[in-house]
């Protein structure tokens, strides 16, 4: 429903930056242009059948490109003469500017360019922590030990990290979408007091367009001086996927760049941890992908950590649920991802909302009251129409502060469990582990 929602407004702003192209007013047509891949990279985000992927793909590709030709005519036009923007024909980076100036020349006017992207990286810098803690991540052990060991110890404890025994330099977390890959990057940013600097791909694509790869350039360079920083990149195919012939000049320059940073070829990139996300590993460069040391597979979570999801998900919502109730609903719900079990939690704590909305009948009762619960009050509460203390009535007779909404139970969550189905299927899930075997290892 949402995912289709994405397409359609991305499908309505490109065609208006068509119009603009075509009727030359090429500065708004590339702002529409730029809107329209931010909506574009959500509605791939969402997608599940694999032909629309590869058509939006192929199409996000062709506005790219295009947005690329304005965004090079544009800031030529900014400070030089006028050059013809050619129609959807290339000019492609590099080619003559038309000014006579050396590249060089053309570099020092950019100074502001580079403040810009400074500010630009500065606030991908997490300054608040989003205070997510490690036993708020449920289940995951081996890749929170794998993170401990990569950002904890080299900071604690530097003399463990001397001679040949290095920290991870570069961490991929792979695996079906909802399984607590961003949430891990979280309590990452939450447990360290490092710099942590988190990236999203659809900014650097779609905003830095034509010198993306100079942001990638500074990024690194800031992570540098601040030393001990952690790069975050979500959804890292977007930037990094495997080679083709149909991927854009500066997608092409974007990971030629990724690849000598994380190679720190001349640069020093100790004390710097790579943390990436994807949930298509399979599309990945395979030279960005060799540069991730460790590739742990975040996948669906076991039968504890879906009990121990449903407690964090219920939280201090006031519930009748046990120990016992955990258990049963974990052995209910295999195959669902975390972000599903997240799903089903809020689907229940809704149900007494509806109970309330859809109640013909409400019964006094006597509870602890509200502001001091060791005084009781009176109170009223939906019930059925048999209750003995019945009476006839519709949440819009209650006096609004003698409510007592009814508790969270068992029996709301399986009924929300009959709506929420799993999001990943099995075949997703073989291809999931036939990577992990040839390529990564299991972080659950
Ligand atoms: N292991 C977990 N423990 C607790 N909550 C979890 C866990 N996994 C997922 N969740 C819940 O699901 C939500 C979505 O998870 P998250 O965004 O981390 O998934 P993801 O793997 O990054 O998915 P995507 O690949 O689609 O970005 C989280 O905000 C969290 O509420």
């Amino acid at each position: 429903m949402g995912d289709v929602n994405f397409l359609q407004k991305a499908i309505q702003i490109v065609q208006q930056a068509t119009e603009q192209d075509n009727a030359k007013n090429y500065a708004e047509a590339h702002k529409l242009y730029i809107q329209s891949l931010d909506w574009f990279t959500t509605a791939l985000k969402y997608e599940k059948s694999e032909r629309s992927k590869a058509t939006i793909k192929a199409k996000t590709l062709e506005y790219l490109q295009r947005a690329e030709q304005l965004k090079e005519y544009l800031d030529k036009s900014k400070n030089k003469k006028p050059v013809a923007v050619g129609g959807n024909k290339s000019n492609s980076a590099g080619s003559a500017n038309g000014t006579g100036k050396s590249a060089k020349e053309d570099d020092e006017d950019m100074d502001p360019e580079d403040k810009k992207r400074n500010d630009s990286l500065s606030s991908s810098i997490v300054t608040t922590k989003p205070n997510v803690k490690w036993d708020d991540v449920a289940g995951l052990y081996q890749a929170k030990e794998y993170l401990k060991e990569a950002v904890i110890f080299p900071i604690k404890f530097p003399q463990m990290f001397t001679g040949n025994r290095k920290p991870w330099k570069g961490i991929l977390l792979y695996g079906p979408p909802g399984t607590g890959k961003s949430y891990l990057a979280k309590a990452v940013a939450t447990e360290i007091s490092s710099t942590f600097f988190s990236i999203s791909p659809s900014d650097i694509v779609t905003k830095w367009l034509g010198d993306s790869e100079k942001l990638v350039k500074q990024l690194f360079e800031m992570a540098r001086e601040k030393n001990n920083s952690v790069i975050f990149i979500d959804e890292v195919d977007s930037l990094c996927s495997s080679r083709n012939d149909q991927e854009s000049e500066s997608a092409r320059r974007i990971k030629t760049e990724f690849l000598i940073q994380m190679n720190g070829v001349g640069n020093d990139s100790d004390g710097i941890l790579v943390l990436a996300a994807t949930n298509i590993p399979w599309g990945l460069d395979l030279a960005i992908r060799r540069r991730f040391e460790k590739r742990i597979y975040i996948g669906l979570p076991e039968p504890q950590a879906r009990a121990k999801m449903f407690q964090i998900h219920i939280g201090s919502t006031p519930n009748t649920l046990c120990q016992a109730d955990y258990k049963k609903l974990a052995e209910l719900t295999e195959g669902y991802s975390g972000s599903d079990i997240g799903s089903l939690v809020k689907d229940a704590i809704m149900q007494p909302v509806r109970a309330v909305q859809c109640a013909t009948h409400f019964k006094k009762i006597r509870a602890p009251s509200r502001e001091d619960p060791l005084v009781m009050t009176d109170y009223v509460t939906p019930c059925s129409p048999g209750d003995p203390l019945a009476q006839e009535m519709t949440w819009m007779d209650i006096d609004p502060t003698k409510l007592k909404e009814p508790e969270i139970t068992i029996g709301d969550c399986l009924k929300s469990l009959r709506v929420i189905k799993p999001s990943v299927n099995k075949a997703d899930l073989d291809r999931y582990v036939e990577f992990t075997n040839d390529f990564g290892q299991d972080g659950v």
